[in-house]
């Protein structure tokens, strides 16, 4: 039998990154830059100011108090958007508002909070609570009742980044903040790795579409959805397919058809069911001529029987086991990270940190397990530094390590454990513990290494 480690480093030789390309701004969202983006000019583009109130010269109302205020005559408006560039000269000021170009001459914004008009001046001097939004248009005087260094409340030109700068990098994923800083420097679409779109196929003569009626023996299509699901979740599209009857022929007409692009673009394809050594098994039947296809038992429970390979266009296939949880754990450990690497992104792997165990179970032996497992809602207890059944199963970095009081405790998602046929109660799971292959019992209290999902 093939190792978990050797089938993961397989499945992840058949993907990489797809095609860049440029798209608008929002339908970037979730995939991942190409190229960096560079900022052609300063940000902000020239000084403005950073409240509603007058650009003045500081040294003007450099004796200004609350009981003792300085008079500027107002000699325009600049509102945000405005072109103007009225002059500042000393013992004027310009009415401004948040994010107007700071006008020539001014050196210092003082709030309107920090003002009176004439006409109320003598009640701010009592209350010493300036009457807020009363306003001095042009024309007018203003009474400033405190004093400003120069530059308080302005934003200076290239605080946030100088013209070349990068502001966002090949690599990173493009969430919403970085839809905001590619609009701010004017970018209107971004390069981007295309996103994949996988089909996926599920099989078995018993299975029926969700709702419709069952006879005996018959049973509803979940892997479709559980796999489809899982190709949303990982970031690809998803084109459901199936299910597919027992039928070879059919089957490998479809499978062509979907490598030959007449479905649309298809990146990969994942099956479902018909991999194992039943006398029905049409997934192995349908792809035996297949010289790019290979099956192998891989030493995981569950999600032993696997396949993998190209199909001859080049399309990567993985044929996963058909019992659900099988399907579901087989998804994650060998297809999610084929995926994540298609989509660009260079940490493949989930999350993953150590926990506790809060119960004991057997697990198969000479086969690494990959158990369900829930977070308990009680503190940890402390424990030691490294997983004590067993050592990471590949390279992946683990993520921080908690201090160990904190460490999570986990405890089965069902109690029958990883029993592939036990669907229903998978969502009870919070992530997968990975037990590796010489590890024939856990205990508790011992330390496990768990991927999040
Ligand atoms: N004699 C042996 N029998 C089995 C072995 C073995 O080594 N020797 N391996 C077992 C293991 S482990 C697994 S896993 C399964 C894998 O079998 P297949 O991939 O061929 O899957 P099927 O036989 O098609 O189905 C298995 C099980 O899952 C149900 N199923 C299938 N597709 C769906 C679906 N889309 N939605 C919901 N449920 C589905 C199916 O009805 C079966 O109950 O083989 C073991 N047997
Ligand atoms: O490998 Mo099977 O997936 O144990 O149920």
């Amino acid at each position: 039998m093939r190792g978990l480690d050797e089938h993961r480093a397989a499945t992840l030789a058949l993907a990489a990154p797809l095609p860049a390309i440029e798209v608008p701004l929002l339908d970037a969202l979730g995939l991942v830059l190409a190229v960096d983006v560079t900022t052609p000019s300063a940000l902000p583009r020239w000084d403005n100011s950073a409240m509603d109130g007058y650009a003045v010269r500081a040294a003007d109302v450099a004796t200004a108090g609350a009981d003792g205020p300085v008079a500027l005559r107002v000699v325009a408006d600049v509102a945000a958007g405005s072109p103007d560039e009225p002059v500042v000269a000393p013992g004027t000021a310009v009415r401004i508002m948040t994010g107007a170009p700071v006008p020539p001459g001014a050196d210092a914004v003082v709030p309107v909070e920090q003002t009176t008009v004439p006409d109320d001046g003598m009640r701010a001097a009592t209350t010493h609570e300036p009457a807020a939004h009363r306003w001095a248009g042009p024309g007018t005087h203003v009474e400033v009742r405190a004093a400003v260094t120069p530059g308080a409340h302005v934003r200076r030109a290239g605080e946030d980044a100088v013209a070349g700068d990068t502001v966002l990098r090949a690599g990173d994923v493009v969430g919403p903040a970085h839809v905001a800083a590619a609009a701010s420097v004017g970018r209107a679409s971004l390069v981007v790795h295309r996103r994949p779109r996988i089909a996926v196929v599920s099989t078995g003569d018993e299975l029926v579409p969700p709702g419709a009626e069952l006879r005996r023996g018959q049973i509803p299509d979940s892997n479709s959805w559980l796999l489809a699901a899982a190709v949303r979740d990982a970031g690809a599209d998803a084109l459901r397919l199936g299910p597919v009857p027992d039928d070879a022929d059919a089957l490998h007409r479809l499978l062509v058809a979907l490598d030959a692009g007449e479905h649309g673009t298809v990146d990969g394809i994942v099956t479902s069911g018909g991999v194992s050594v039943g006398a029905f098994d049409v997934v192995k039947a349908a792809l035996a001529d297949e010289p790019g296809v290979e099956f192998v038992p891989v030493a995981v429970q569950p999600g032993k029987p696997q396949g993998l390979g190209r199909l001859p266009g080049g399309t990567p296939i993985w044929t996963l086991p058909g019992n659900p949880v099988s399907s579901y754990a087989s998804f994650e450990v060998f297809v999610r990270p084929a995926i994540r690497r298609m989509l660009g992104l260079a940490e493949v792997e989930r999350p993953r940190t150590l926990a506790v165990a809060d119960e004991g179970w057997r697990t198969p032996p000479g086969r690494a397990q990959l158990m369900p497992v829930r977070r308990m809602p009680t503190a940890g207890t402390p424990t030691a530094g490294t997983p004590t059944a067993g050592t990471p199963t590949d390279g992946a970095p683990a993520g921080p390590a908690p201090a160990a009081g904190d460490r999570p405790r986990v405890s089965r998602a069902t109690a029958r454990g990883s029993g592939s046929h036990l669907v229903a109660r998978l969502a009870l799971a919070h992530g997968l513990a990975i037990v590796p292959a010489h590890v024939d019992e856990v205990h508790a209290g011992d330390t496990l290494e768990v991927f999040w999902t």
